[in-house]
């Protein structure tokens, strides 16, 4: 078989007048999409096809040959065929012996095949260079030029000159080539695309099932009991009085969970002696999604803020409030002012008011365009230094808040404080641990465990 002149010369040996000429396996959505942005972008594209004839369905200027013609035209193929198919491309062994394949392909389910589509086609058709690359843009977003939201084409392979011929090409597209090394990373890369934000569904699902629960117990609490017992709808408190029960109660739980791992992991460090042991796969993870965790404490607290602020403006409050003075003019009686009861409001008004400050300043740090901005140091400071004051600030606020309400003698009974009580017990437990990991004598072993000294003593032994 003949090869043409161009195909074997390097990218930059080629003059700017000659075009490169790259095939493309394939002249199904994918392909023509790809094809239509390489020749925009001053590629000449020939197509392999099972029924090579041009269709209108083509972008124009592209040649469209049988797959063992077309492969002959060009050092670099894109296969654009779904890997059930490969199985036509053992018959061309010969053809695309040395040559470049670039594998698109994606799966409908993760981990659907023992091993990657890519690996499999380096296995499939021996003496070939594969490169995974592409899959993660989709043919609809390559052709409407609608590229903002992910630019980021990951690109693997063994042979690291093929790999950069590919990813000149994904530059020259207007493309973000990323390497994420040897083909051993294409079944990650594979599996990229059909992963559904896999850091955001444990705070998901947790939040979810909080809100749950504390929705239904403030149901029962609110609506069912009062209508049980005293035969009174309060039902329209569904809409506002609820939420802004569930909203910070959850919120605050997440904020307390987002520093539970990082008490765990060093009560683990601390009871093993050593850093040099994983954590259990769920503490892994946990810590892992501690971001997500809190940016979604952060919107519970968004919400309690902002159903806090209608308050004054609701008919039920308007309605009690003019009711009481109605009844107290007619009564002729005054209520006195309560020095401690100003104090107490205030204090948790205040409170509520800068732990969202700094609840807000945490999840702006949070932020990738700030976080690249401070060091690893000041990054530690601010996300844990500062998320400890938040969450002391927020527990001290829901603190006074539930005392306040329901620790006065008269309205203690035991189904009242419950939710208040359930949503204070994880903070409470990270605050008191957290403040016994500081103490200078659990403090300096854990110091010590964690610049690695147990391991270096022990190595020297
Ligand atoms: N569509 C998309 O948005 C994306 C697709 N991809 C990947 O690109 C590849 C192609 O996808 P797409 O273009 O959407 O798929 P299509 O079904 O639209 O096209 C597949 C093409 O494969 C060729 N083919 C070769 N052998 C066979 C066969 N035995 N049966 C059927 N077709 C065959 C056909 O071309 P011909 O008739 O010319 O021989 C056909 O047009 C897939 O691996 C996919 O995972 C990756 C990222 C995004
Ligand atoms: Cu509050």
């Amino acid at each position: 078989m003949e090869n043409t002149g161009t195909d074997t010369l390097p990218l930059n040996m080629i003059s700017s007048e000659e075009q490169e000429t790259v095939c493309i396996f394939g002249t199904g959505d994918f392909g023509r999409s790809l094809a239509f942005k390489m020749l925009q972008c001053g590629y000449s594209i020939v197509f392999g096809s099972r029924n090579p004839r041009t269709s209108s369905l083509l972008p124009s200027g592209a040649e469209v040959l049988s797959y063992s013609e077309a492969a002959q035209k060009s050092d670099i193929i894109i296969i654009a065929v779904h890997r059930d198919h490969y199985d036509f491309l053992t018959a061309l062994t010969e053809v695309l012996r040395g040559k470049i394949l670039v594998d698109v392909s994606n799966n409908l389910k993760i981990n659907q095949y023992p091993e990657s589509n890519a690996e499999y086609l380096a296995q499939l058709v021996p003496g070939t260079r594969v490169v995974k690359a592409f899959n993660t843009i989709s043919a609809w977003a390559l052709q409407s030029g609608a590229l903002d939201a992910n630019r980021q084409v990951l690109v693997c392979g063994n042979d690291s000159k093929a790999k950069q011929r590919v990813m000149d090409i994904v530059r020259s597209l207007g493309l973000t080539p990323l390497d994420q090394g040897s083909l051993i990373a294409a079944s990650d890369i594979e599996n990229y695309p059909l992963q559904l934000f896999p850091m955001w569904r444990f705070p998901f699902c947790l939040s979810a099932v909080l809100c749950v629960f504390f929705f239904v117990y403030s149901v029962i609490r609110d609506i069912i009991y009062p209508y049980v017992y005293d035969k009174k709808d309060n039902t329209f408190r569904l809409a506002v009085s609820i939420p802004n029960r569930v909203f910070p109660i959850v919120a605050l739980m997440l904020l307390a969970l987002v520093y539970l791992p990082g008490i765990i992991a060093a009560i683990l460090q601390l009871y093993r002696g050593t850093k040099y042991r994983r954590f259990p796969d769920w503490l892994d993870h946990w810590m892992l999604c501690r971001k997500q965790l809190g940016l979604i404490a952060l919107g519970f607290a968004f919400l309690h803020v902002i159903y806090t602020l209608v308050i004054p403006i609701r008919y039920y409050v308007r309605w009690r409030l003019r009711n009481v003075t109605v009844t107290q003019a007619i009564a002729k009686k005054e209520n006195p002012f309560i020095t401690s009861q100003a104090w107490l409001s205030d204090s948790y008004l205040s409170l509520g008011i800068l732990g969202f400050f700094f609840f807000v300043l945490l999840g702006i740090t949070s932020l990738p365009s700030v976080s690249n901005m401070v060091n690893w140091r000041e990054f530690r400071f601010v996300q844990s230094k500062l998320g400890y004051v938040t969450l002391i600030l927020c527990t001290a606020h829901t603190l006074i808040y539930g005392g306040d309400r329901f620790l006065k003698p008269s309205n203690l009974k035991w189904y009242l404080p419950l939710a208040h009580v359930l949503a204070l017990i994880i903070p409470c437990t990270v605050l008191v641990i957290k403040f016994l990991l500081i103490l200078p004598c659990i403090d300096k072993p854990l110091t010590r465990i964690r610049q690695g000294w147990e391991r270096s003593s022990k190595l020297s032994k």
